[in-house]
C-alpha cells in the first residue's frame, strides 16, 4: 500500500492520522507513507519527530468577516492544490486520506482531481468546513458520531470511530508517575485544555492550586506549549505542593492515559475517543469557540450515559472546578461507574475499520 495522509492545524486532526499510519505499518510493514501538512501547523513538528516522511505547503483559513486576507487564502489554497498535485504525481499513492484542517482540503481535492481514490475522516458530531467542502469530491467518508450522518452524502458514509481510540486501547503502558516526581499508588487527576491548552481552564486551575495542594489525590496540570510561561508567571508567588505537577505538553499521551484516574478537559473529538477507549471518567468543559458549538454536542454524548460531567465555560471557576474534582476524586465507586459507562462508548478497533475502507478503495483503482 502507498498511502498519502493529510490533516493538520491542531492535534485533534493530526493524531488520528498518525494512529492510522501506525495501524497500517502493523498490518503491512512494507507499505509506504507520505504525510502532507501545513508549514505552520502543529504537524510540522509532531510528524517528522515520529520519523514519518513529511512534506508541507503554506495554507491558511478563511476569516469570517469580509477581508482582504480571504483573497490571500484563496491564492494560497490554489497554490497548495498545485503543489499537492506535484507531490501526488511523485509519490503515486494508492489512496489519499484527509483527517481535517485546511491543508487536507487542498491535498484531498488535488487527489480527487487526479482520480486517486480518496477518503476523509470526520471526527466530530458537527462536520468541519474542510470536510463539508471535500464531501462532494471524495469516494468515502469515515465518521464517528451518528449526528454527522445527515450533514453528509449518505451513500459515502462508513461508521468507523476514531483511529486514535485503537492506539489508546492497544497500548501496553510502562509509564510511571515517578517520572513526574509523583506516586503510582495515589489517584491522579489530569487537567488539560485540548492540544493547545485553554485560557479559561488554565485560569480556573491556577485559582484552585492552593486547594489542590491540600488534597490526598495528585494533579497533573498541562497548560499547552504556548501558555506555559504565562501560567508559571501567574504562579510566581504561589507555593505548588509536591502532589501538583505543571507541564507544557505531554507528548506520550497514550502511555500516560491508562494511569490517570480522571480527566478535566475540553471536549475535542480525538480526546474523547481516547478517553472512552480507555474508559476514563471525565469532567468536560466544552470550548464555546468552535463551529456550531460542536464540543458541547461531543460532551453531551458522554454525559447522557453517565460517562462524564459537564461544566460550561460560563460556570467555570476555581471553586466550581474544585467542587467537581473533589466529588469525583473522593468517590471511588462513582469513578468506577463513570469509567464503565465511558468504556461502553469506546471503539477499540477504529483504526482497523478505517484501514478496511482504505484497502477496499485501493481495489477500485
Ligand atoms: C479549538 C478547536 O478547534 N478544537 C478542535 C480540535 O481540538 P484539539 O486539537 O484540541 O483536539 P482534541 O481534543 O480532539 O485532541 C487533542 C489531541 O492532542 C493530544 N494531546 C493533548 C494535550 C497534550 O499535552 N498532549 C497531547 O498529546 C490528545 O491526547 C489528543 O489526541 O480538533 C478536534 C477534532 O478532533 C475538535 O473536536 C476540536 O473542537
Amino acid at each position: 500500500m502507498r498511502l498519502m495522509v493529510s490533516g493538520g492545524g491542531t492535534g485533534g486532526h493530526i493524531y488520528p492520522a498518525l494512529a492510522l499510519i501506525k495501524a497500517l505499518k502493523k498490518r503491512e510493514p512494507d507499505s509506504a507513507v507520505m504525510y502532507v501538512g501545513s508549514e505552520r501547523g502543529l504537524e510540522s513538528s509532531i510528524v517528522p519527530a515520529k520519523g514519518i516522511p513529511f512534506q508541507s505547503t503554506r495554507i491558511q483559513g478563511f476569516k469570517r468577516s469580509l477581508s482582504l486576507e480571504n483573497f490571500k487564502t484563496v491564492y494560497l489554497f490554489l497554490k497548495s492544490v498545485h503543489a499537492a498535485k506535484k507531490m501526488i504525481r511523485q509519490f503515486k499513492p494508492d489512496v489519499v486520506v484527509g483527517t481535517g484542517g485546511y491543508v487536507s482540503g487542498a491535498v484531498v481535492y488535488a487527489a480527487a482531481r487526479l482520480h486517486v481514490p480518496t477518503l476523509i475522516h470526520e471526527q466530530n458530531s458537527v462536520v468541519g468546513i474542510t470536510n463539508r467542502f471535500l464531501s462532494r469530491y471524495v469516494d468515502r467518508i469515515a465518521y464517528v458520531f451518528d449526528a454527522a450522518l445527515d450533514q453528509l452524502p449518505a451513500t459515502k458514509m462508513v461508521k468507523t470511530g476514531n483511529p486514535r481510540a485503537q492506539e489508546a486501547a492497544e497500548i501496553v503502558s510502562h509509564f510511571s508517575w515517578t517520572e513526574y516526581g509523583l506516586k503510582d499508588d495515589v489517584p491522579t487527576l489530569l487537567i488539560f485544555g485540548g492540544s493547545q491548552g485553554a485560557l479559561k481552564i488554565n485560569a480556573a486551575t491556577v485559582a484552585a492550586i492552593p486547594e489542590f495542594n491540600q488534597r490526598k489525590y495528585q494533579v497533573v496540570f498541562v497548560t499547552g506549549q504556548k501558555r506555559y510561561d504565562g501560567v508559571m508567571a501567574e504562579l510566581k508567588d504561589v507555593t505548588v505542593a509536591d502532589n501538583v505537577v505543571i507541564k507544557p505538553y505531554i507528548s506520550n499521551m497514550p502511555e500516560v492515559l491508562p494511569k490517570v484516574a480522571a480527566i478535566v478537559g475540553r471536549a475535542g473529538a480525538t480526546s474523547l475517543a481516547e478517553i472512552t477507549a480507555d474508559g476514563i471518567p471525565s469532567i468536560l468543559i466544552p470550548s464555546p469557540y468552535v463551529t456550531a458549538n460542536h464540543q458541547m454536542k461531543n460532551a453531551q454524548s458522554l454525559a447522557t450515559v453517565g460517562a462524564a460531567e459537564i461544566i460550561t465555560e460560563e460556570n467555570l471557576s476555581g471553586t466550581t472546578l474544585l467542587r467537581k474534582a473533589d466529588q469525583l476524586m473522593k468517590d471511588d465507586a462513582l469513578r468506577q461507574d463513570m469509567a464503565a459507562a465511558s468504556k461502553q462508548l469506546g471503539v477499540p478497533d477504529a483504526a482497523d475499520r478505517v484501514l478496511d475502507v482504505v484497502e477496499s478503495l485501493k481495489q477500485t483503482k
